[in-house]
């Protein structure tokens, strides 16, 4: 469905940084991926090249065959890509019942708001005529933000760290809606995160560090090399207590 092939990307002025390098993936329908690795690896920079907030240096990114490379965000959105913030924006003076009506506005429908709401764990009649205001709670905000999402019937849909700002028990909540809207769309999911319970919902997981893809495989075989290593993932091959004495390079 989406294939990303051989993409950089570099982004000071010159563009000789590479944030990513030679990236290669395939994500295919109604499959969960988690893209997972250390801070600065590159997780976000790929969530952002995938919606077209950046465009690559070099390589190419196909949807259904379709070279969508050089399209805009919103060229990209029409086409059924989409993306959920990792803080949601708040809209003063629109309800919650006006947002997901706009969300909905390509397949009104097909889309019935009430079990969007009851989906992602909210009762619609509580929130339907909240405002999308700060007195909505950062879990409510977040769940509001994923209803939108499948209000919009995506192909694809990339979730930047779902889980930032969320209490532990909204959390199980939130990791419950995902396995939830697995079973019942068919949209395909890329979750950026570093929570071990959110990668349990993985078909497969990414591992990216140093701006490169270091390992991709199917859930468990990944999922114990991660929970079983004590050595750090950013590729130098630093291992707890190994070589006290070193002094950083560099
Ligand atoms: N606009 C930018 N200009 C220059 N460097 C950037 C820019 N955006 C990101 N970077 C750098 O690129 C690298 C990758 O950043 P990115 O945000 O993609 O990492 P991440 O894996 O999402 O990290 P985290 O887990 O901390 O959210 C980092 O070193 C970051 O400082």
């Amino acid at each position: 469905m989406l294939e990303i092939q051989n993409v950089s990307l570099g982004l000071n002025e010159d563009k000789g940084v590479e944030i990513l390098k030679e990236i290669n993936l395939k994500f295919f329908e109604k499959k969960i991926y988690v893209i997972t690795g250390p801070n600065g690896g590159g997780k976000s920079s790929l969530a952002k090249l995938i919606m077209g907030v950046y465009n690559p240096t070099a390589g190419k990114l196909l949807l259904d065959g379709q070279d969508i490379t050089n399209l805009s965000i919103t060229e990209r959105a029409r086409l059924g890509i989409g993306y959920a913030f990792q803080n949601p924006p708040r809209f003063k003076g629109i309800k919650v019942k006006e947002l997901l009506k706009m969300a909905a506005s390509h397949n009104p429908e097909n889309i019935n708001i009430c079990d969007l709401l009851f989906d992602v764990g909210l009762c619609a009649q509580d929130y339907l005529n909240r405002d999308v205001d700060t007195s909505l709670s950062g879990g409510e905000m977040k769940r509001i933000e994923i209803a939108t999402v499948l209000a919009r019937n995506l192909k694809l849909a990339v979730f930047d760290e779902p889980e930032a700002g969320i209490d532990l028990w909204s959390f199980q909540k939130l990791a419950e809606t995902f396995k939830n809207i697995h079973l019942k769309y068919d949209t395909t999911i890329v979750i950026i995160s570093h929570q071990e319970r959110i990668m349990e919902l993985a078909d497969e997981i990414i591992l990216l560090s140093g701006g490169r893809i270091s390992e991709q495989s199917e859930r468990d075989t990944i999922l114990a090399k991660i929970l079983n290593n004590d050595s750090c993932l950013c590729g130098s091959n630093c291992a707890k207590g190994v070589n006290q004495n070193a002094q950083c390079a560099g």
